[in-house]
This record gives C-alpha cells, structure tokens and sequence, in this order.
C-alpha cells in the first residue's frame, strides 16, 4: 500500500466525548447558550479533533506550495509566469501577505517548490520539484497519474514533518501564476456545472477575457474528460502540482488529528480533492474567509462549510489562513479562561 492509501484509509471522525465535554463547557460560561457562534463550534471541533479538553493551539505553520501550469500559453492570466519564482521566496522572508500576516500571528511559513518554471535553487525554499510546470492542460493531461500521487505524497510528508516538529495548528497555502484557471476546472468537474460559474477574474484578469478563460477550461475538460468520481484522474488531467499538494496536507493533517486551515479559491479545490478521497478529512476543516471569487459557494457548500471571515480578500497565498489563526486562539483563550456560572456570581 502506498502513503496515499495508507493515510486516507486512517482518516477518523471526531472524538464525540470530547465534543461534548467542549459543549457542557461552553454551556456553563457566563453567557447565553450559544451566544459566541462560530467561537463555539470552532473549540467544539478542536476538542473532538484532538480529543481533549485542554489544548495548545500556539504553534502554527502556513505550509504553502508553490508550482507553474503549461495552460498559462492559453492567455488566461493577467501576469507574467515568472512571478511564480519572484514572489515564492517573499513568503518565508516576511514579506508578502503571508508572510506578512505570519509574522504578525506568530505564525511561520514553511515554502515548498513543487513545480515551478526556474532552474536556480530559491533562498529559504524546500525543493521537491517535480518538474517545471504542469502540461498545458488544454492539448492533453496537465500530469500524469503518477505524477498526481507524487504531489499528494508530497503534501503528505511535509505536513508529517511539521506536526512531528510540534505544529498544532496547519494552512495551506500556494503560489502559482495562472492557478485559478485549474482550480476552477476542478471546481466544474466536482461540482457539475459549466465553467462559466465557476470562473473569475483571478489576480484582476480582464472582465471581457473571463469568458475565454473560461472556454479554455471548457475545452481542457471536453478533452480530458476526467472521472468525477476519481480526485487522482481530476487532478492528474485538469490539476496542478501545488493544488495536489495542498490536498496532500488536507489528508496528511486529517489521519494525523491536526486541525487544517484552508485560504481561499485554491485551496478549495485542494480541499474538493481531498474531501473526495476521503469525506471525513471535512471535519478537520476550518474554512478561514470567504474569497471573493465565484465558485466559493458552490464549492464551500460541497463540503459544507461556512468560513470565519468575509473579509473581500482574493491574493492566496495562504493570507486568510494566517489571519484567522487569531481567531482560532481566541477562541481557544475564550474557552479556556472565561469564567463559569459556579464561579461568579450573576444571580441565576
Ligand atoms: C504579485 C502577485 C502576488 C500573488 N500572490 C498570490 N497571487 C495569486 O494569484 C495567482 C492566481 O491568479 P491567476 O490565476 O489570475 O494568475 C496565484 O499565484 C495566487 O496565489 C498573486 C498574484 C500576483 C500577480
Ligand atoms: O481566493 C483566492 O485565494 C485567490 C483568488 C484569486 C487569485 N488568487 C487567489
């Protein structure tokens, strides 16, 4: 049995005791029943994740991938490819949105090349090259089926990694320019529709060239035609490295009882691939914000998830993921120190 079968076939429900000693908890504070929403559900979910009732929610890790697509011949990205390589060492140094927002939540970022068009080594990024970019999806398969196993496995292992150096909360996060176009083909297929709904203007593609971006995707589709029912066939045809490898994390962080925190469009995808290679991985899901880009409805409601912030975003990167892990342990702080009813007196 390969890594990939092996996590997904250990992939568990919460632990129910521990949801439900979270919820006697949250009951007796002093508050009305309920009243702290989506706080509540979120330190529900962590005690049945790590299935206890004290947790440490403090180390925390974006681990972000970063990989080029062949379809970015197609004219379907406002930017030049070589961004990919320019901004991916931005994101360990602190200097871009994730990295940013990282520092500002303690957070770190650990940046992985799983695919990007450039020969030279990058300062501050783990290699795991597959190759330098995807195939163009629009004139045959974007990778083997092979190669989409290596991309999960990657996910996989660096995720291992990091939980085993002690990181209790994992985002997910990517560069890649061009990586919505695969994301929304993914998007289409899981979700049945015609590309059109599920396809955006990206980092700010022209509004009269969505259209064409969103026929090329059609035609990547009509060509391929992936199994719906088979995430390795979806992402090996229509998919790219990173976003394989986003899902890898999804999986790797499920088997291994980690809360995993997805960004926006991209990861979405990530997490439909994930979520069809095992449903269960949902429950260790925690949808940070609502991205701006069609195709996060219909995405999010697949999965069943309702995101923390709505904060208009749509960079990637992991930012969202960063940010709200303020959330997170906020709320884990609420739980875990506001008073109870036995220990003030309001008079009830
Ligand atoms: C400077 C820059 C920084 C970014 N950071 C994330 N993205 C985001 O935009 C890309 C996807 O959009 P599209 O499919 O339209 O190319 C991805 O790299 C995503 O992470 C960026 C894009 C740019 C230009
Ligand atoms: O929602 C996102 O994460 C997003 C949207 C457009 C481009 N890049 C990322």
């Amino acid at each position: 049995m390969n890594l990939l079968e092996n996590i997904s076939k250990n992939i568990y429900s919460l632990d129910e005791k521990y949801i439900n000693k979270a919820k006697e908890r949250l009951d007796k504070l002093i508050k009305p029943v309920g009243s702290l929403g989506k706080i509540e559900d979120i330190c529900m979910q962590l005690a049945g994740i790590y299935g206890s009732e004290k947790f440490d929610t403090s180390k925390k890790a974006i681990i972000a991938f970063a990989g080029d697509h062949g379809v970015y011949e197609e004219g379907v990205a406002p930017d030049p490819q070589n961004i990919t390589y320019l901004q991916f060492p931005n994101f360990a140094k602190g200097l871009c949105g994730v990295g940013t927002l990282s520092k500002f939540v303690g957070a770190d970022v650990v940046a992985v090349d799983v695919g990007i068009n450039c020969d030279h080594k990058l300062d501050g990024v783990l290699d795991y090259k597959i190759r330098k970019g995807t195939s163009n999806m629009a004139k045959g398969p974007a990778m083997s089926r092979e190669e989409a196993i290596k991309c999960l496995e990657i996910g996989i292992e660096v995720a291992e990694d990091c939980i085993e150096k002690g990181y209790k909360v994992i985002g997910i996060g990517e560069m890649g320019i061009c990586n919505t176009t695969p994301s929304s083909a993914i998007i289409s297929v899981i979700g049945d529709c015609d590309p059109l709904e599920v396809t955006g203007i990206g980092a700010g593609l022209k509004k009269e060239r969505v259209a064409h971006k969103a026929s090329v995707i059609r035609k990547s589709i009509e060509l391929n035609n992936p199994n719906p029912n088979d995430a390795i066939d979806i992402l090996s045809k229509v998919g790219g490295f990173e976003i394989g490898a986003m899902a890898g994390v999804v999986l790797g962080c499920s088997a291994n009882r980690i809360p995993v925190v997805l960004d926006g469009f991209i990861s979405y995808a990530a997490a439909l691939l994930a979520y069809k290679i095992n449903p269960k991985c949902r429950e260790y899901m925690i949808a940070s914000h609502l991205s701006a880009e069609p195709g996060t409805q219909k995405s999010l409601e697949i999965i069943n998830l309702s995101p923390v912030l709505n904060m208009d975003m749509r960079l990637g990167e992991g930012s969202g993921a960063a940010l709200a892990f303020n959330i997170i342990e906020a709320s884990n702080y609420t739980y875990q120190n506001m008073a109870t009813y036995d220990e003030v007196d309001l008079g009830k």
